[in-house]
């Protein structure tokens, strides 16, 4: 991360929150990169971002934190890197205190924000050479340090050239280089690849998935259910800056429960509606999901596959035309829909294993 001041001062904490200050309330076991109790944190402005979160990540994770926009991922992010103080809980990262040990903190993590802080005017070679002065990697290792990270995010080739001429995928690659100069054991991703296309996105989950064999813990923001899936062992959702849910992918997957049809339906909204309530009111599938979908419906149960095309049936006969039809195991698309009843936003660059 940069070795910037807060960049906010915010209220300190509550009496609560005191209480457990400085170490003396272990909030976890020793081999915890990260363990927050109760944290909380309430702007000046009085928005509570974060409202009581508890969560651990074991050493060597790679841990998603996935929600909506506004859900609270950044400010939490932020609290871990020591860019903002808590208002309430305690948090320890890498087994220092938030409050007490910041410097520390600071000196064991890598943090790729959101906005990529490589200057533009520099060569890939220097802005990662800047980094290491930054960070104080002793003078005699920059050299090899600098070809070494060159090397993992394939930039070797484009050393000398300046970052301006650089694409947006290889930007953000170089930005995760200069995080990681002082080989830090937890490094934090903020929506490293919001906007990129799938190809550039498919190189950064490459070279993420390599520093996290290497050993290293991972706690990654995203919107991308997709990115989520194919990287995490685990993930928490959060929705207005509380957790609804976490657990490694295939288990959350598995609590959706059953199988889902999606059924594509001419006319429309109205079609839409209809089919939907006839699907709900289906004997069949008493416990099932049943949502509108853009062109269609979706029914998420157990008994889809025995009794779909019992639906079809009655779609039919209700003079509704089904253009289309698939039974497919639940995504984490699924699973979001399933505990916030909405979508989660993302933009149309939809990544692609
Ligand atoms: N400096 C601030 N002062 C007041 N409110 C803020 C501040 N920064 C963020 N917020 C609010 O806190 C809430 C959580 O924002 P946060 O940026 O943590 O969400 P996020 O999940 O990271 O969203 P995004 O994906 O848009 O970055 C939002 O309601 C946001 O408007």
């Amino acid at each position: 991360m940069s070795p910037s001041e807060p960049e906010q001062s915010v209220e300190r904490p509550h009496d609560d929150a005191r209480s457990r200050e400085g170490g003396t309330t272990a909030v976890t076991g020793d081999a915890a990169a990260i363990a927050v109790d109760g944290l909380e944190l309430v702007y000046a402005d009085g928005t509570a971002a974060v409202r009581g979160i508890d969560m651990a990540v074991p050493e060597g994770e790679f841990f998603g934190f996935l929600g909506p926009n506004g859900a609270g991922k950044t400010t939490t992010i932020k609290v871990f890197a020591t860019l903002l103080s808590p208002t309430g809980g305690a948090v320890r990262v890498n087994g220092f205190d938030v409050r007490s040990e910041s410097r520390e903190i600071r000196e064991s993590i890598g943090y790729m924000a959101q906005e990529t802080s490589i200057d533009p005017e520099l060569t890939a070679e220097e802005n990662i050479r800047f980094a290491c002065e930054a960070y104080g990697v002793p003078r005699g290792e920059r050299s090899e340090r600098v070809s070494e990270l060159l090397d993992l995010v394939d930039l070797a080739g484009v050393a000398d050239k300046r970052a301006e001429e650089f694409s947006g995928g290889m930007k953000k690659r170089l930005d995760a280089a200069t995080a990681l100069v002082h080989r830090p054991p937890l490094v934090f991703l903020d929506e490293p690849t919001t906007g990129l296309d799938p190809k550039a996105r498919n190189r950064l989950w490459d070279y993420f998935r390599r520093i996290n064999d290497l050993g290293t813990t991972i706690f990654l923001t995203t919107q991308y259910l997709e990115e989520a899936d194919q990287l995490c062992d685990r993930l928490a959702v959060i929705l207005d800056g509380e957790i609804v849910a976490d657990g490694s992918p295939a288990a959350l997957k598995r609590e959706v429960g059953g199988e889902v049809l999606d059924v594509e339906l001419e006319g429309g909204s109205t079609a839409r509606q209809q089919a939907a309530t006839i699907a709900r009111e289906f004997d069949a599938f008493a416990d099932a999901s049943v949502t509108e979908t853009d062109d269609g419906i979706s029914v998420t149960a157990e008994t889809v596959r025995q009794y779909g095309t019992d639906l079809l049936v009655a779609l039919r006969d209700a003079e509704l035309t089904v253009t289309g039809f698939n039974i497919r195991a639940p995504t984490l698309d699924d699973v979001f829909l399933a505990i916030t009843g909405e979508e989660l936003e993302t933009d149309d660059t939809e990544a692609v294993p």
